[in-house]
């Protein structure tokens, strides 16, 4: 049992689980061999929280359930007050084996009574439309009693792929099985969940999806200058203090050499940061015929004028890697997807939800899906930000957890698309992933309340972790 989710985990969906399984299957090992393993791991989990506390066990109709069934035998043994609380009757194959393998006491659902630690087992991969009337209320009432929770796999009532609420209430602990769900990283799987626990149930698994990891970053080459560690470009907009922000945090992301092309005023600090006169589009498409530029920065604070617009176009039709963020993907909207996928140079596009909606349109599909597909249609990166940020576009797509939610303030995003570019121009695009762990690492370590200024001296201390 893994008590810390080890970096570069693999995220599964339902069906990904289910081929995963059937491999195992086909390779002679039995339906009840697993989930033996899985309500072991359960039972290991529970016998940690429970302490002499009486149990009880919630048991749903299919292989959630029949987990379920096996950890309570497993309690029982161990001398615990174990009752059953059973959903349906009859199960299929070793769902109903192991029920018929539990010999202790059992009451349907809807008549239990609360007991100091509960169980979830009603539903897990397999819940195919949302738990409601007796049965939600059941789950909620004996869930809000328990003193400790803890869910089989997923807390019953949270769709696998997309984290999504169809009824479930929130546990202390859950236990994933085999592999992390999306549902463990996003959306209100981040709060329903509470401490995700990963059981190795030894099914092997090639995972299309990993949880962001901590990345391993290299010092500049002992013949490092300015110019080879990286130099950033970031356009200076109508609103200044975003792209302040944006240069300032590629500044102390390892950049080389930042350039804040826009007013050429170097009223605001830091001293470091070098400032070009660029009043319009003709003279930015100057100052970026440069080859020692490794990436540019657009979009923070950028406005949705003509003249923003004139620009947008201008660092579109440059060879250099780029960010594309704010108002840059807003002034694209709907036609992002064709502008994106027409230009050659690397485009990595840093949305929120809105600017993503604004860009992708919206549908019911997961977090996961949407990024994926947007990210193959544009043929570029996209870091889809949120609590719960997806990168898809890469090798492997990636789920980032902040870790904290003070990140919720304005001018966070600046920061990061600034970190991106900074990233960008010294590693390339798996640069990428790299500034977002250390961004939310920079919020972890600026504690509480913090102003988006603050994060930014925090970026190099979160360097120095990964070097
Ligand atoms: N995939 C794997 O590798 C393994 C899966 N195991 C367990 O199997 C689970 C998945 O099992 P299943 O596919 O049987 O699915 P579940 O046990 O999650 O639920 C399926 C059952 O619930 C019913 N159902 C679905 N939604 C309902 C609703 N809203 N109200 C009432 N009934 C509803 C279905 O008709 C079906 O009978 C996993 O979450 C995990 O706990 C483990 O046994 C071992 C290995
Ligand atoms: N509740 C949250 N928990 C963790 N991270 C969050 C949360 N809300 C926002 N973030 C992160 O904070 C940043 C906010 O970016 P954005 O919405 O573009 O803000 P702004 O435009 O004001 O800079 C993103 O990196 C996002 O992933
Ligand atoms: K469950």
């Amino acid at each position: 049992m893994t008590l810390r989710i080890p970096p570069g985990t693999p995220v599964l969906t339902a069906q990904a689980m289910r081929d995963a399984e059937q491999a195992c299957f086909d390779k002679g090992v039995a339906q009840g061999e697993l989930m033996e393993r899985a309500g072991a791991a359960v039972a290991q989990a529970a016998l940690r929280f429970a302490m002499d506390r009486s149990i009880l066990v919630l048991a749903g109709p299919g292989n959630n359930g029949g987990d379920a069934y096996v950890a309570a035998r497993l309690l029982a043994e161990r001398g615990h007050d174990v009752t059953v609380a059973a959903l349906g009757g009859k199960r299929d194959g070793a769902a109903e084996e192991m029920r018929q393998r539990w010999t202790g006491n059992t009451v349907p659902l809807e008549q239990a009574e609360p007991r100091a630690v509960l169980i979830d087992g009603l539903f897990g991969t397999g819940m195919s439309r949302p738990i409601e009337g007796a049965v939600k209320a059941a789950l909620h009432r004996l869930v809000a009693a328990a003193q400790f929770s803890l869910a089989i796999d997923l807390p019953s009532g949270l769709d696998t792929d997309s984290g999504g609420d169809m009824g479930a209430a929130r546990v202390d602990v859950t236990v994933a099985l085999g592999s992390l769900k999306p549902a463990h990283l996003l959306g209100y799987g981040l709060e329903r969940c509470g401490h995700v626990l990963l059981a190795d149930i030894g099914i092997p698994i090639s995972p299309e999806v990993v949880k962001l990891a901590r990345p391993r970053l290299t010092p500049p080459a002992p013949d490092a200058h300015k110019y080879s560690r990286g130099m950033v470009v970031v356009v200076e907009g109508e609103m200044p203090g975003a792209s302040r922000l944006a240069a300032r945090a590629a500044l102390h992301g390892g950049a080389g050499y930042v350039l804040l092309a826009g007013t050429g005023s170097a009223d605001a600090g830091p001293d470091a940061l070098v400032h070009a006169r660029v009043d319009d589009a003709k003279a930015l498409h100057d100052l970026l015929d440069d080859a020692r530029v490794g990436a540019v920065v657009i979009g923070p604070g950028l406005g949705r004028s003509e003249a923003a617009r004139a620009k947008l176009e201008a660092v579109l039709a440059a060879p250099h890697p780029t960010v594309f963020d704010g108002d840059a993907l807003t002034l694209l909207g709907e036609g992002a997807t064709q502008c994106f996928a027409k230009r050659d140079a690397v485009s990595i596009l840093t949305p929120h939800a809105g600017e993503f909606a604004r860009m992708f349109g919206k549908n019911g599909r997961g977090k996961i899906e949407r990024t994926r597909d947007a990210a193959a249609d544009c043929g570029a990166v996209i870091v889809h930000k949120g609590p719960d940020t997806v990168i898809g576009g890469l090798t492997q797509l990636t789920v980032a957890n902040a870790g904290t939610a003070w990140l919720s303030t304005a001018g966070t995003g600046d920061i990061l698309a600034g970190l991106v570019g900074a990233r960008l121009a010294v590693e390339g695009r798996c640069g990428v992933c790299h500034a977002v762990w250390l961004h939310g690492r920079a919020a972890e370590l600026a504690g509480a309340a913090f102003a988006a200024d603050r994060l930014i001296r925090h970026i190099p201390q979160a360097i120095e972790e990964c070097l």
